[in-house]
């Protein structure tokens, strides 16, 4: 990484144009300067059989990697009628299957080990497609964190049984992971408590296993619900899961999924998934081969309740992931919808949390109507970014931009690379160049059907295309081992989506780059950037500093200006209202604390109104390592 690093601040623009002497004078990147020419790189040959056409001809496709999760291989229940579902609790199963654990007469059984199930969901150690801690992960404790509300519990310190059910050990133990993150320490009690939970987490920081973790643990110590007795006829056509996760992309959920299989490997908890995009048919058969942990996208599981195939009675768990993007993207009615008017149990009757990278308004009120007296947890500061990231800011003319990227590759040669355009077009079209230039890419967007998308990210993950052009959708939540560089082509215009696209690097204490190409085009996200790399401890090119200054006298002061208040408040809003006399706030770290009246007041109505009247119950604390405060992020 110090060699990348080191060749990047070697780099100009005027290298980049460095011709090869052709006529077309076509861009030879350092690595292939000396070859013989005639060749188009190693992966050359058939451009239609390359990495970014709809062929998909030409890289092996190691399924592995992919996103094809419509084959529930744990699920497999088959007899559908007489099935578990019907089972109302007790001897829910006939069959054993390998991996597949049971809940006989109120107990836990789980499935014996299975060593190619194990190699399948754990890998080995040293594969591409694995992803260990990284050396900055011990980092992560020193991370500030702010818990309030009433009661919060004592957080976790390790992966140990009891607080955690056994089998989530084992199961922890088997993905590599030795400790838990910040957000998984408080979130382990906080569910075992019975209490809701709104969390902000900083990009990479382990918020998956966040809600993962407690509500599998939960789940294995208390066992499935009985099918409602008020179940029609049609039942058995119904799954009836214990916990739901919704999420906003396609890609999150699979990715979720694939996590969830993991940590439920010889439980009696059946994870499925259903997304938007893909046969709706055969994911209703999977759903009927079993389903006690549902992760889906809001648009298609409103599809499966209006069908009748799925319940929501017996949820005993709900999860939002990335609540901000999921309302930015529109799904507000679907989530209203599907969490307020159908089956699920009142807010008193489940458990829920939410995850989310930012807090603004919109997100206070889903807050407000769907969690119950609930803990805010706030990790690391909203919106900012890890120190893991080394992030550079290059002054670059949008005409300079292919040039100075093809620069960048040629210096990167290991790791996984993520290259952000604005436009789809402009993503089929670098993708394009770069392959011609003999770089092996391909492409990620929203006009690309779900099977290019799945075979695109399958390519990359496993390394057969180490290039991925993508738009934002690759932005948020999406978690690749072994990303080293990510590079903004085009910045984005809110600060937020910088950070989420960043955050694709520098995960789990590994250590990242992000480099991004600036112009006076992104004049609207220069004082967030600034603030944001002075914040992360970065270095803020001269350039950079300039045109902030002279923006400041154009009147944009928020960063980004993102249109929903950007990165919003950073700290429980439920502070800042009339309504919690009597509250007492120790503040252990640095983070200013000081709460403000107004705002949310007396005029909320619902669900808060039993929170106004306590006189002594609202206490917060800061846990954060005072020292550190400034340390890691
Ligand atoms: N306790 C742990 N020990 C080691 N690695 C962990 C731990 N928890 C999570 N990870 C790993 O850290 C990476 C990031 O986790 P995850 O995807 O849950 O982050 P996130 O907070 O949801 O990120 P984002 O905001 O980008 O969605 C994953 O590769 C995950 O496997």
């Amino acid at each position: 990484m110090a060699d990348i690093t080191q060749q990047m601040n070697n780099l100009s623009v005027e290298q980049g144009s460095q011709g090869n002497g052709s006529s077309r004078s076509q861009y030879v990147p350092p690595h292939l300067r000396n070859r013989p020419s005639g060749g188009n790189g190693s992966f050359g040959g058939n451009r239609r059989g390359g990495f970014n056409n709809n062929s998909f001809g030409g890289y092996d496709n190691n399924r592995r990697g992919g996103y094809s999760n419509n084959n529930n291989s744990f699920g497999g229940y088959n007899n559908r009628r007489g099935g578990f579902n019907n089972s109302r609790g007790s001897g829910r199963y006939n069959t054993p299957k390998p991996g597949v654990g049971r809940w006989v007469d109120g107990k836990h059984e789980p499935a014996e080990r299975n060593d190619r199930l194990e190699k399948e969901l754990y890998g080995v150690d040293d594969e591409p497609t694995t992803q260990s801690s990284g050396i900055n992960f011990d980092n992560y404790d020193d991370i500030p964190v702010e818990a309030s509300g009433e009661g919060v519990p004592e957080p976790i310190t390790a992966f140990t049984a009891p607080p955690l059910d056994p089998l989530l050990v084992e199961n922890v133990k088997l993905s590599r992971f030795t400790k838990p993150t910040p957000v998984q320490k408080y979130s382990v009690p906080i569910v075992a408590a019975g209490r809701d939970l709104m969390a902000c987490a900083q990009t990479g920081s382990g918020k998956t296993g966040g809600f993962l973790f407690p509500v599998l643990s939960e789940s294995y110590m208390n066992g499935p619900a009985s099918v409602p007795e008020t179940a029609g006829a049609f039942s058995s056509h119904k799954v009836y899961p214990t916990a739901l996760v919704m999420a906003p992309t396609r890609e999150l959920v699979s990715q979720i999924f694939d996590e969830a299989k993991k940590f439920s490997y010889r439980s009696w908890v059946r994870p499925s998934v259903v997304y938007g995009g893909a046969d709706i048919g055969g994911q209703i058969r999977n759903l009927e081969r079993g389903c006690d942990l549902l992760v889906a996208t809001p648009g298609r599981l409103k599809d499966l309740l209006e069908r009748g195939r799925v319940s929501l009675a017996n949820i005993k768990y709900l999860v939002l992931d990335e609540a901000d993007r999921m309302l930015d993207m529109g799904f507000e009615p679907q989530i209203r919808h599907i969490v307020q008017e159908c089956d699920m149990p009142g807010v008193e009757d489940r458990q829920t949390l939410m995850f989310s990278a930012t807090f603004p308004k919109e997100i206070q009120y889903l807050a407000r109507d769907f969690l119950k007296e609930y803990i805010f947890l706030s990790v690391g500061r909203v919106g900012s970014t890890s120190e893991n990231i080394t992030q550079k800011i290059l002054y670059v003319e949008d005409e300079e931009k292919k040039s100075v990227l093809l620069d960048l590759l040629s210096a990167n040669d290991n790791g996984l690379t993520i290259i952000f355009t604005e436009t789809k077009r402009m993503a089929d079209n670098l993708a394009d160049f770069l392959y011609d230039q003999g770089f092996p890419a391909t492409a990620i967007h929203g006009d690309r059907s779900q099977y290019e998308r799945e075979k695109a990210l399958a390519a990359f993950k496993t390394g057969s295309a180490p290039i991925l052009v993508a738009t934002a959708v690759a932005a948020r939540g999406l978690d690749i081992p072994n990303v080293s560089h990510i590079v903004n082509f085009d910045l984005p215009s809110d600060i937020d989506d910088y950070v989420h696209r960043i955050g694709r690097t520098g995960r789990a204490g590994n250590i990242g780059i992000a480099t991004a190409f600036f112009n006076r085009n992104n004049k609207n996200i220069v004082k967030g950037l600034v603030d944001l790399l002075t914040e992360a401890n970065q270095e803020v090119p001269d350039f950079l500093s300039k045109i902030a200054r002279e923006s400041a006298f154009g009147g944009k002061s928020m960063r980004g200006g993102s249109t929903r208040g950007g990165r919003g408040p950073s700290r429980d809003f439920r502070k800042q209202g009339g309504g919690f006399g009597g509250s007492s706030s120790s503040n252990w770290g640095n983070s200013s604390s000081s709460s403000s009246s107004g705002g949310w007041g007396a005029s909320n109505n619902g669900g808060y109104s039993g929170y106004s009247g306590r006189s002594n119950g609202y206490s917060s604390s800061n846990y954060g390592n005072p020292s550190a405060s400034n340390s890691w992020w």
